[in-house]
């Protein structure tokens, strides 16, 4: 089980963007990714949904993948709600005459761990940045996903809406759950995940966190972390 990825490559137009990656989490991980701007981290999570060709081996084996893209279209052309959007989670690829009253109990659940209860009717056009991203969890909850690629979560949230959304990933991560989370923000590394993945179209350094906040960093060039 876990996920296994080994000697991946990704090329957009013959330009290699990721080259010869190799790792593998076990459940119970969570991996922050961190690289600068253009390093190929959303491409490695593009690679792990399969929403690009490549080259190598992703064996996700049968964890159900849940994820939230970096760039959520703030509107959409039709209009759906919160709980909508979170009951969508729950339909696993085939498409229901009606929901079961199971399923809106799984939805209600969802809502309630990403605080958006209040909220499940209004329309995702109308919800902040946070908000929204939430909504999106809340819909991979709902789906029982038990492996997150979460692509910049936070970027452009306060401080208040990435403490709750920080709660919100306390309450996904479990013992047979594997979390990807993208990061740029050096405070996360501090208080989230147990494994570090840098990349810069290569991996620079894969392993326990504690190892690379030991120094590995420095020598990356990688300033982290603030007090
Ligand atoms: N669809 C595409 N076609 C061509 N090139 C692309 C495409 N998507 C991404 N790239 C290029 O691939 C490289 C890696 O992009 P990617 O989005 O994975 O970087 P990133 O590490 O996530 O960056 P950022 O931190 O800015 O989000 C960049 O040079 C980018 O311009």
């Amino acid at each position: 089980m876990g996920l296994i990825v080994e000697n991946l490559s990704v090329t957009y137009g013959g330009e290699p963007v990721l080259e010869d990656i190799n790792f593998s989490l076990k459940e119970g991980d969570f991996l922050l990714v961190l690289g600068k701007n253009g390093a190929g981290k959303s491409t490695l999570l593009k690679a792990i949904v399969g929403e690009i060709p490549y080259s190598g081996i992703i064996k996700t084996f049968n964890h159900k993948i849940g994820y939230v893209a970096q760039k959520i279209p703030g509107t959409i052309p039709f209009p759906v709600t919160v709980e909508e959007l979170v009951l969508a989670g729950t339909l696993k690829g085939k498409p229901k005459l009606f929901y079961r009253k199971e399923d809106r109990e799984v939805a209600v659940e969802a809502l309630k761990a990403t605080n958006l209860l209040k909220k499940r009717n209004k329309l995702l056009g109308n919800l902040s940045g946070g908000e929204l991203r939430r909504a999106f969890i809340a819909r991979a909850l709902a789906g029982k996903a038990d492996l997150l690629l979460l692509d910049e979560p936070t970027s452009g949230l306060d401080q208040m809406s990435r403490e709750e959304l920080y709660q919100v990933l306390n309450t996904f991560f479990r013992e047979d759950t594997i979390i990807l989370m993208v990061t740029h923000d050096p405070k996360e590394i501090k208080i989230l995940g147990n494994k570090v993945l840098h990349i810069d179209k290569k991996a620079l350094y894969f392993g326990d966190k504690d190892g690379y906040l030991a120094g590995e960093e420095r020598e990356l060039g990688f300033e982290c972390c603030p007090e």
